[in-house]
């Protein structure tokens, strides 16, 4: 690689906050991934888990599925995970070479990929901060389908709240300090289609 080039090249994905680490990557999987979201949507077990709060039920405003090697807590419970689809170990493979070609040296054991079948679905603020994710997680978000922004809002309100595009095909490294530092959330849109992404994560067993 040219020396030059190599601080600001595509390799390096865009950079929207230096610190704590917030890098977008463009186009992951190429022409692969249209076939990767209608695969993942008609191919999964996709679940609406209902949480109980305050003694009341409440369905989330989405599906999910867990994948991968490491059990997970889930209301105070422990869930086996779904095996790894192929077509999910593909996308964490292409995830895995293009953060290791930026610098990351990143491995995920676990994956929480969410269905958002229209603009209401969404999901609601919050940082994964699980102990199980270790001090300071690096997460990939790999995003299929409807773009949609992430908004994220610091702890400290230092500074305004943002959002981040995730056009289709696009992946969003959220690196060491980002969980500890700020939320985020998918808040509801008007008139949106489909949209499938998918956190990698490494967890951690107990
Ligand atoms: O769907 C998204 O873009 C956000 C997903 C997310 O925050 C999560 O899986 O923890
Ligand atoms: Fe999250």
């Amino acid at each position: 690689m040219d020396l030059f080039t190599s601080a600001g090249s595509p390799g390096d994905g865009e950079r929207l906050l230096e610190t704590p680490p917030l890098q977008r990557f463009p186009d992951l999987l190429g022409p692969a991934a249209d076939d990767a979201l209608a695969r993942l949507d008609a191919e999964l077990d996709w679940q609406r888990p209902v949480l109980r709060l305050y003694g009341r039920d409440h369905p989330i405003p989405r599906r999910q599925v867990w994948m991968g090697d490491a059990t997970y807590r889930y209301s105070g419970r422990d869930f086996a995970p779904d095996p790894w689809h192929p077509t999910v170990l593909i996308i964490r493979d292409a995830a895995v070479a293009r953060l290791a070609a930026a610098g990351h040296d990143a491995r995920f054991n676990s994956v929480l990929l969410n269905r958002y079948a229209d603009g209401d679905e969404r999901m609601g603020w919050h940082c994964d901060d699980e102990p199980e994710l270790g001090e300071a997680p690096l997460i990939a978000a790999v995003s299929l389908g409807a773009d949609r922004p992430l908004r994220f809002r610091w702890k400290d309100r230092r500074a305004p709240a943002f959002n981040v595009d995730q056009p289709h095909d696009s992946l969003l490294l959220m690196g060491p300090g980002v969980q500890a530092e700020l939320e985020h959330a998918l808040l509801p849109r008007r008139r949106q289609e489909l949209r499938i992404s998918l956190t990698f994560r490494w967890v951690s067993s107990r």
